[in-house]
């Protein structure tokens, strides 16, 4: 391990105490530095974080049900088509969904559906008010034109939980993250962040990727816990000589592999939002998962760094869990939440 990677991290774990998966952070703020010379940057588990939150939220709802024992949050899954990775990520929600005490329903609707039969769909579950959140899950997979805009936006504000309504993103983008939903991947990236102890404050940012479900309000929020922000994307020039500056760098471009090891600033946050599937015939699935980052290089130079799996997406269910506990305390407490 180079020495400038060791001061780094050594500075970077003493900025503030976290609450991380191992306790290798009091560990190396405790005893002697040579415990920082690891090869390795340290694995910042999503699905370890994932699991604690989700066991709070629990806490959380049975609580609340001691004193509103009619208190049960509902979260409504729209699915059009049968994408099988929308199948494995709504399975999921589900799963968190009954671990947590939310009613889950899952409405699935054939490829046929057009953008009326979506919106009628929609319209019906704005207008139930024994459900708290609507999530419709991308990418839509119909054989008809649907504006997919059009059908975030018809989801009503305060029970869109996916965070993905031009208001609650118009929210984020002026600096309101309180009164919204932020979206699920997004906020899971800053949680993610928070618990590596990186004082975001100041630090620089770059995030590769600007759509809008992962990168452009993930710069959001950044932008917003006073980190300098670099958005990169296809058209940006020099790309490694950009990611190299980042003291936290987040990626969601879907490309496999894509930001290379020696790219990576030592001592850096690293959180891969990519989920790409690869053919593997060693494999009994006939393929693997793997991130936007090259991961077995990059882990040799960052401090923190998310795996794939198991890193940014249990987060993004996660954070869905939240929302959707936050929408149905909003609707049982009004403005007391
Ligand atoms: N309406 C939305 N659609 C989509 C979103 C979103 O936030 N809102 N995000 C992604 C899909 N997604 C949630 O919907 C999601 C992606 C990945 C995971 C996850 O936990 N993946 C596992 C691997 C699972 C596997 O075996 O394939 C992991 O990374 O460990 C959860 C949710 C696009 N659509």
């Amino acid at each position: 391990m180079a020495l400038t990677g060791f001061l780094v991290r050594g500075l970077h774990c003493y900025r503030k105490n976290s609450c991380l998966k191992t306790n290798s952070v009091c560990f190396l703020q405790t005893f002697s530095p040579i415990f920082q010379l690891e090869e390795y940057g340290k694995l910042l588990s999503g699905s370890d974080i994932a699991e604690k939150i989700q066991t709070s939220l629990c806490d959380q709802v049975q609580k609340f049900k001691l004193h509103h024992s009619c208190f049960t949050p509902q979260l409504a899954i729209v699915q059009v088509g049968a994408r099988k990775d929308s199948n494995t990520y709504i399975r999921m929600k589900m799963k968190a969904a009954e671990k947590i005490g939310i009613i889950a329903t899952h409405f699935c609707l054939p490829s046929t559906t057009n953008q009326t039969e979506l919106l009628k769909t929609i319209s019906h579950l704005n207008l139930n008010p024994s459900v708290h959140g609507i999530i419709v899950q991308m990418p839509l997979d119909s054989a008809n034109m649907i504006d997919s805009t059009l059908i975030t936006d018809s989801v009503i504000p305060n029970k869109d939980v996916d965070g993905l309504n031009t208001i609650n993103q118009g929210k984020l983008a002026v600096g309101d993250l309180a009164s919204g939903f932020l979206p699920c991947t997004p906020n899971g990236c800053m949680e993610l962040i928070r618990r590596t102890g990186i004082l975001i404050e100041g630090s620089k940012a770059v995030v590769v990727g600007r759509s809008k479900i992962v990168g452009t309000p993930t710069a959001e929020l950044l932008k917003w816990h006073n980190a300098t922000v670099t958005i990169c994307h296809s058209k940006t020039k020099n790309l490694p000589e950009v990611i190299a500056d980042a003291d936290i760098l987040v990626v969601g471009i879907g490309q496999p592999n894509m930001v290379k090891g020696d790219w990576i600033k030592p001592g850096a946050v690293v959180i891969d939002c990519g989920i790409n599937s690869l053919p593997d015939t060693k494999r009994s699935t006939g393929y693997r998962l793997v991130g936007d980052v090259d991961f077995e290089k990059a882990r040799k130079r960052a401090s923190w760094i998310t795996p794939v799996p198991g890193g940014v997406g249990p987060m993004t269910v996660t954070m869905l869990m939240k929302n959707t506990v936050f929408a149905a305390l909003k609707s049982t407490l009004g403005n007391k939440v």
